[in-house]
């Protein structure tokens, strides 16, 4: 659902930011420091409950002010606009609205608004640990298998309690045993959807990337965790005595990774950081057309994109964007590096920032 309408306050220096978004493509141009990811940040904050570039609230809520406050509303067809929003206090503090009503858990927000990001952080997702693309592909399992979140989380609950169980060095073979009945079904379940889901993903990757970087030759493999020859029950079977040694669980679907090779080795270690971005991009963009294909719609924001590409796969990533027909926000510190010709059947809106001021720039000023 595109957001129709955004009010953002007492956000790093945004103090009062209030504007309507086109619901395809939105560009925001302004110096350094000026406050153009604090408007992604905004962004994102609504979907995830958190920012992209802090897992400390009180980094990005506005020096002295007790609270932060994203407020939107979702666009829908045909349907009156569904208001949003999210406070973040000092005092560590979450509050989510949904329709005027307090929601359970920012997941209620995360189904409604899934945001892809494309930052100059994005090589994380190659360079990172495992963690970050688990992450990733939990994030499109999340929105592709509506049981998945549930499973995840009584699965995560029940790997917790083993390895506290092994960290305390008190365990029986018998009890051991009664949890990793639980563990094992759950740890199952989440494993089939993970590799359902990045068989789906894989030909739109493909194909993405093609469009991005022709002639690249990337490939994902799945690591579920374990052994592929052994079931996790017999994986967990067998690495029973290494985890008690070890005072935690070896093996299983929290070893996951989706490894990204080209024919030469890994794709961090061969691939320029231009070509990485593409792959990074091409990897969301393609999570992006599988939940539009599924009839949903989600909101791109693209962080800096002038940042390590080239003219040409500048307008190749808009070129792409814009055929999502989704909603898309895109900052950059200079109009010149925006000089890509959108159809003139697209919405865009040009906005510039200044200080944590943020206008509509005009037709006149857009062209020039
Ligand atoms: N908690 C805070 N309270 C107030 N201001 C803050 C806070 N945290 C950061 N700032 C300021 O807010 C601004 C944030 O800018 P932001 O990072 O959004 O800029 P930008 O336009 O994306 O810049 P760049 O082009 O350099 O990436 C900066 O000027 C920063 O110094």
């Amino acid at each position: 659902m595109p957001l129709a309408r955004l009010d953002i306050s007492h956000l790093r220096n945004l103090t009062a930011v209030r504007f309507d978004p086109s619901p395809h493509v939105n560009i925001i141009v302004g110096e350094n420091g000026s406050g153009k990811t604090s408007i992604l940040e905004a962004i994102h904050l609504l979907s995830f409950g958190r920012s992209f570039r802090s897992h400390k609230h009180k980094t990005y809520i506005q020096y002295e002010q007790p609270e932060c406050v994203v407020f939107a509303q979702l666009e829908q067809d045909q349907q009156p606009r569904i208001p949003v929003g999210i406070k973040r206090s000092r005092d560590g503090a979450i509050e989510v609205r949904i329709q005027g009503r307090a929601a359970q858990s920012v997941v209620e927000l995360a189904e409604r608004l899934p945001v892809q990001l494309i930052n100059p952080d994005a090589f994380r997702l190659l360079e990172g640990s495992p963690k970050i693309r688990r992450q990733f592909v939990d994030w499109g399992v999340f929105h592709f298998d509506d049981r998945f979140i549930n499973a995840w989380r009584d699965w995560q609950k029940a790997l917790k309690q083993r390895n506290s169980l092994l960290r305390r060095g008190k365990i029986s073979a018998n009890l051991l045993a009664a949890f990793d009945q639980e563990l094992i079904r759950l740890g199952e379940y989440v494993n089939t959807a993970r590799k359902a889901y990045v068989a789906a993903l894989t030909p739109h990757f493909e194909s993405v990337l093609q469009q991005l970087a022709a002639g690249l030759s990337v490939q994902l493999n799945f690591f579920q965790g374990w052994d592929a020859q052994k079931t996790l029950s017999e994986a967990i079977e067998h690495s029973y005595q290494r985890d008690i040694d070890v005072g935690y669980t070896n093996t299983g679907p929290q070893r996951a990774d989706l490894r990204v090779k080209t024919p030469s080795g890994d794709a961090l270690d061969t691939l320029s950081r231009g070509q990485q971005k593409l792959v990074v991009s091409a990897l969301k963009i393609a999570q992006g057309q599988l939940l539009i294909e599924r009839g949903r719609q989600l909101v791109f924001l693209v962080d800096d994109l002038p940042a390590e590409l080239d003219a040409n796969h500048r307008r190749r990533l808009c070129q792409l964007l814009e055929s999502l027909n989704s909603q898309i926000f895109i900052t950059s510190v200079g109009p010149d590096s925006m000089d890509f010709t959108w159809s003139d059947q697209t919405d865009v809106r040009h906005f510039s920032m200044n200080q944590g001021e943020l206008s509509q720039a005009s037709k006149g000023l857009q062209e020039s």
